[in-house]
Formats: C-alpha cells, structure tokens, sequence
C-alpha cells in the first residue's frame, strides 16, 4: 500500500541537547496513516534519541510533538501509548521465569486497566486466555506458550517482545531494532512477521539492517548527527549521495 493518509506522528523543530550535545537537532518528521516508516543512520545519528522521544521516554529540549494532531509534547510513556502510541518491550523486560503465556496475560491485564495486580484469581486469568492464543498464534509461539522465557531462543525472544506490544493493539506501533543480533532466517522470518503486524496499523522502526529496512520500509528518514539527511522511498535515499558518503564515512571510521 502506498500511504498517503493522514499524519499520524508530527514533529516540528524537535530538539534534545545532551550536556549541549544536540542529540536531535531540530527534526521535522511525518509519520503517515497506513505507512511502515524506518528511522536509519550511521551510530550515533540520533536514532534511539528520536525514537525515545516519540515514546515519551525523554523529553525534548525543545520542539513539539503531536499525535494524531494533539500536542504529547512531554507527556510520560504511558500517556503517549494511551493515545495510540506503543513500542516494543526489550529482552531484558523479560521475565525469565515466566512462560510466553504469562507473559501475554500480564500485558493484557496492564492494558485492559487491571494494572499489574495479577495473579489475583483463576478467572481473571482465565478471561484472556483466547486472546492470550490468538496472540502467541500470531508471532509463531504457540507451541512453546508455556515455556519459560529464559528458556527461549533469540529470535523467539523477539517475537514474544512483538507480542507483548501487539497485545496493547497499538494504532501506531514503535519497534526498536526489531532484528538486531539475530541471524538471517531470524530476519526473514521477523520481517514477514512485522509486515503481517503492519497490516491496518502504522509502524515506525529503527533498524541497522538495510535488508530488512528495504524489504519493509514504504517510507525511510536518513538521520545524520541529528538532523535529517534524506528522506523518500528505500530505492530513492540509497541512491542520494549525501546518504552514501554518510554511510561510507561510518565505514572508513569504524
Ligand atoms: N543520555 C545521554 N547522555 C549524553 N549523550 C547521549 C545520551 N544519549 C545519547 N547521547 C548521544 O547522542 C548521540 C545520538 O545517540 P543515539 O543513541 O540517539 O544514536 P543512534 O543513531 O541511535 O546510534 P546507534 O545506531 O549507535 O544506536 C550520540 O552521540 C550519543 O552519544
């Protein structure tokens, strides 16, 4: 699909100054309706600040930040995700000694307002469990639903983390580095996953891997020291000279 709906996520002069490091310098970035939408950049470009400061997880310097046209600017996670705006949990959120199922029921239960108190009975529980199927279903787990966490491969770790944030049915949904430190049939099997995921919603991703941001990615933003580089389709920011010199600079300093 080719969005050309409404913007979603609006930034406007969004800054972060780190000890007057600006981390984020000054980014105007659209996020349309409909689209999946892939941050990249050498290190150190400003991508994870960007991405945490969509999420509520830092607050900007300066600039503003609207969600379907409301201002979130400095609002906390959990008040920007209630506007629709969810990223994935990280590995290290994971509960070794919980099982994939667990797992799911607790984020279900935090999204559903029964806060964290779980475990309070056998019915609550109870009560997601279709959902609960349905949802390990389709990230590829149901077959180890009651396997401990700590027990689980890599790549399956990942996927658990990709159902924990599509049990808040986010409209917009934020992965971080969704196939970092996996192997090949990890990615492939990630990135059809993700694409099944982005159906009906948006999707916003960071990712170091230019496969997966090509095979993915209807619209790509180029960061470079903070700023935007570049912006289009995949085919059409991999052919921009500045975005190659900024790539090839990485690899002659790394
Ligand atoms: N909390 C912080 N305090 C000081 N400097 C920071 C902080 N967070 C990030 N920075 C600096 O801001 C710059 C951008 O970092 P950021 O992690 O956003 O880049 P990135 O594009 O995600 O990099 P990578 O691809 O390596 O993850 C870096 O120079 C980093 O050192």
């Amino acid at each position: 699909m080719t969005p050309g709906g409404r913007v979603v996520i609006r930034t406007r002069a969004l800054t972060r100054v780190f000890r007057g490091f600006r981390a984020v310098d000054a980014v105007d970035l659209e996020v349309r309706e409909g689209s999946v939408h892939a941050l990249v950049g050498p290190n150190g470009a400003g991508k994870t600040t960007l991405f945490n400061l969509l999420t509520g997880f830092l607050a900007p310097t300066s600039g503003t930040i609207t969600v379907f046209d409301e201002d979130v600017t400095g609002l906390p996670p959990e008040r920007v995700a209630r506007r629709g705006v969810a990223r994935s949990f990280q590995i290290t959120s994971l509960f070794d000694t919980l099982t994939c199922r667990e797992h799911v029921e607790l984020a279900l239960q935090g999204h559903s307002r029964q806060g964290f108190r779980f475990w309070r009975s056998e019915k609550l529980l109870g009560r997601h469990r279709a959902r609960v199927d349905e949802l390990l279903a389709q990230v590829g787990l149901m077959s180890l639903a009651d396997k401990q966490a700590g027990l689980l491969a890599y790549g399956q770790k990942r996927a658990l983390e990709l159902a924990l944030v599509l049990a808040l049915d986010p409209p917009v949904m934020l992965l971080d580095e969704p196939t970092a430190g996996m192997g090949i049939e990890d990615v492939d099997r990630t990135i059809e996953l993700v694409r099944r995921l982005a159906s009906g919603r948006t999707v916003v991703f960071v990712d170091h891997n230019m496969h997966v941001v090509g095979s993915l990615a209807d619209r790509v933003t180029v960061l470079q020291q903070g700023r935007i580089l570049a912006e289009g389709g995949y085919d059409e920011v991999r052919q921009d000279e500045r975005v190659i010199t900024a790539y090839l600079g990485e690899a002659e300093h790394a």
